[in-house]
C-alpha cells in the first residue's frame, strides 16, 4: 500500500532542515527519559519521565521521543499506544533551560522543525493513541496532547497552552491540531486566554474524549493506566493488521483531499480484503447482532 503521503515527515532537507545537525544540539541538554513498553495485549505505553522538573522536555528527551516513535512505525503487532506522564502529572512542555539556552531564533526555529515532524509521526502511527492526562499538561505538554487521537482526563487535571503568558505561540503543530478538535473560534479562546482547560470544559468543547472515573474505595480503584487501557480496548479488540486499516483510512480521510483519500482507501481496502480475518469471518457466516 503506497501510504506513503500520509506517514512522512513534515520538513526535511528539501526546507533547509538537518535531522542530524539539531540533534546534536538537543543532546547537549541532557535529563529525563521517554520510556516505551510495548505489551502482549498490542497497547504500548509510552511515558514521559521526568518528574523533577514536572515531566518537562529536556533536548535528549526529544531525540528519545522521535527514536520511540521511530520503534512504534515498525511494530508489526501493535494496535494501540497510550502517552502518560510519569508521577502523577503530564508535561510542563519544553524544560525551560534548555529554551532559555536556545533562545535565538534559528535553534527555535529548528527545535521547532524537529518536534512538529515528531509529533506528526506520532499522530500518523497506525496505532490508535490516547493521552493519559494526570496532572499539567502545559505549553508543549499541552500541543503533545493533540499529537493523540484521543484524550482523557483525570479530574482536577487541566490541559493549557501558556504560550501567551511565555511571549509564544505553539510552534510544535499543538495550534494546528487544536483547530481541527474544537474548531477556529474555541481555539482561539483556548490560546488567546491561556485558558486553563478542565476535564469539564474539556469534554463540552471537545477535546477530551473521557474523565477518568475516581473510587473512593482505594482497595478497588483502577489507576488512571488501567482506566485508559480499557477504554482503549473498546477499539483495539480484533487482529492488527485490521486496527491498523482503521486508523489508516480515517487519517487518510482526515489529512487529504477526498480524491487522495479515496484512492488510499482503495488500497488500504485491498490490504485486509481477502486477509486471514476477511477470509475467517466469511468462513465462520457471523452475524453482527
Ligand atoms: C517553547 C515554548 C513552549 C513549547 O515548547 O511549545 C513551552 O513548552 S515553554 C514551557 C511551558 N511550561 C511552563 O512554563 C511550565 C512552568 N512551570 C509551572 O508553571 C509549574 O512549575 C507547574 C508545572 C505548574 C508545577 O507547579 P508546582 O506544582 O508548584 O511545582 P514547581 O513549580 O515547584 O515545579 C517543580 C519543579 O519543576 C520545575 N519545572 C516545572 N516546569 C518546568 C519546565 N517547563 N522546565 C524546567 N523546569 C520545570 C520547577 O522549576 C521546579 O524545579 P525546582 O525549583 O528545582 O524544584
Amino acid at each position: 500500500v503506497n501510504c506513503s503521503i500520509i506517514f512522512g515527515s513534515v520538513y526535511s532537507s528539501i526546507h533547509g532542515f538537518s535531522q542530524e545537525e539539531i540533534k546534536e544540539k538537543l543532546l547537549a541538554f541532557p535529563g529525563g527519559s521517554i520510556d516505551l513498553l510495548k505489551q502482549d495485549s498490542g497497547i504500548a505505553v509510552l511515558t514521559i519521565n521526568n518528574p523533577p522538573r514536572m515531566n518537562a522536555f529536556s533536548g535528549a528527551m526529544m531525540v528519545d521521543l522521535e527514536e520511540k516513535v521511530t520503534q512504534l512505525e515498525n511494530w508489526t503487532d501493535g494496535k494501540g499506544v497510550i502517552v502518560q506522564g510519569a508521577a502523577q502529572t503530564f508535561c510542563s512542555g519544553s524544560d525551560l533551560n534548555a529554551v532559555r539556552a536556545m533562545s535565538n531564533s534559528q535553534d527555535g526555529m529548528k527545535m521547532c522543525m524537529f518536534m512538529q515532524n515528531t509529533l506528526t509521526r506520532l499522530l500518523r502511527l497506525p496505532l490508535i493513541s490516547v493521552a493519559l492526562v494526570e496532572g499539567n499538561a502545559l505549553g508543549g505538554g499541552a500541543e503533545l496532547t493533540t499529537a493523540c487521537d484521543f484524550r482523557l482526563m483525570a479530574s482536577g487535571s487541566v490541559i493549557q497552552f501558556v504560550h501567551k503568558h511565555m511571549g509564544l505561540v505553539p510552534g510544535w503543530g499543538g495550534a494546528a491540531r487544536l483547530v481541527t478538535l474544537v474548531g477556529s473560534r474555541n481555539a482561539l479562546k483556548l490560546l488567546g486566554g491561556a485558558v486553563k482547560v478542565d476535564s469539564e470544559l474539556g469534554v463540552h468543547i471537545g477535546l477530551a474524549d473521557g474523565v477518568l472515573k475516581v473510587d473512593l474505595d482505594a482497595a478497588r480503584a483502577e489507576t488512571g493506566l488501567q482506566q485508559a487501557e480499557s477504554w482503549l480496548s473498546q477499539y483495539t479488540k480484533g487482529p492488527a493488521p485490521v486496527i491498523k486499516a482503521v486508523k489508516k483510512v480515517v487519517l487518510s480521510g482526515r489529512e487529504l483531499s477526498l480524491s487522495d483519500a479515496l484512492r488510499t482507501e482503495k488500497d488500504i481496502f485491498g490490504s485486509v480484503w481477502g486477509g486471514p480475518a476477511n477470509l475467517q469471518a466469511l468462513a465462520s457466516k457471523s452475524k453482527h447482532k
